[in-house]
């Protein structure tokens, strides 16, 4: 597969994928979303490879959720190869593979971005990295994963506050809640990540690979709501109230869902 939206390196025992849409802050398509499952599967298969980190391009934004834009204007994150929107298959390689996959969050990690990170087995922040949900503004959210898988990580009343709010949160609160596992600045960041990568290769991959199953064993039931959490955004996408989110981003606007109330 020719990637368009990100980049994949395999550096000693690390495979780096980067997802390479600064112009849009690394927001993601359904290009980027099928390219990102292609590489981790990659990943999965080279034997070379003992950990991922998966990263972004520039030092604005790790990722910043669904395109809008793209939405906007054609009513779907768009087009991909085989036709398929997968964001709940990048999700489930993400827990799947079984290799350490290491977030490096270079900036934004807002949105969909932010469940991506929320997935990773550890995540690495910059110092001026900053973290929240915002698909409530634009009609959108992720109740499989991103609510209940949350809500493991930081608790409930976190989880909640995060998405009734969409606040953003530096990397400093974000460490504090335990989102995070170490802060780093900006320009140490891929190091300190692939020294992680270099650390945990070394160990028994049958070891970890049984461990982070038996860390997904523990929350494989939320599974079962995140396919039902996938259609029923299908269907709000397909809304008046979608539209009116989509299209007071687009027109940097404050939203005005008060009929949908
Ligand atoms: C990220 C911001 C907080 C950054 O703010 P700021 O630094 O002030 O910069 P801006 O001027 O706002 O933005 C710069 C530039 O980038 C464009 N941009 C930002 N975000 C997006 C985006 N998501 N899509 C497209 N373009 C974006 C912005 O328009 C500017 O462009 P200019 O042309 O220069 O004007 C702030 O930008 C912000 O809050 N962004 C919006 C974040 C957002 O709403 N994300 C989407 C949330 S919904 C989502 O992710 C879908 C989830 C999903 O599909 C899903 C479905 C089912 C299960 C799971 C999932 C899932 O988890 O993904």
């Amino acid at each position: 597969m020719n990637y368009e939206d990100i980049l994949y390196e395999v550096d000693g025992a690390a495979a780096i994928i980067t997802i390479n849409r600064p112009q849009r802050m690394n927001a993601f398509r359904a290009r980027t979303v099928e390219e990102l499952i292609h590489a981790f599967k990659r990943a999965w298969a080279a034997r070379e490879v003992g950990a991922v980190i998966l990263t972004a391009a520039g030092d604005r934004a790790f990722c910043v959720g669904g395109d809008q834009k793209v939405f906007n204007e054609t009513g779907s994150y768009g087009v991909s190869e085989n036709g398929l929107w997968e964001i709940d298959a990048l999700h489930t390689v993400i827990r799947d593979i079984p290799k350490p996959v290491i977030a490096a969050i270079n900036g934004h990690a807002i949105g969909g971005g932010h469940v991506i990170h929320v997935l990773c087995d550890v995540t690495i922040a910059a110092e001026h990295a900053k973290f929240g949900q915002a698909g409530p503004r634009v009609a959108s959210c992720d109740a499989g994963w991103g609510a209940a898988y949350l809500a493991r990580i930081v608790g409930e009343k976190r989880a909640r506050e995060i998405w009734f709010f969409c606040r953003q949160y530096t990397a400093q609160q974000a460490l504090d809640w335990g989102l995070v596992n170490k802060i780093v600045p900006g320009s140490e960041l891929l190091a300190e990540a692939k020294a992680w990568a270099k650390e945990t290769s070394a160990l028994s991959p049958t070891a970890i690979r049984l461990l982070k199953y038996g860390f997904n064993n523990d929350s494989a039931q939320i599974f079962g709501g995140v396919k039902m959490a996938a259609v029923a955004l299908e269907l709000l996408g397909n809304t008046a109230e979608s539209s009116e989110g989509k299209q007071a981003f687009v027109d940097k606007r404050a939203p005005d869902f008060s009929q949908f109330r």
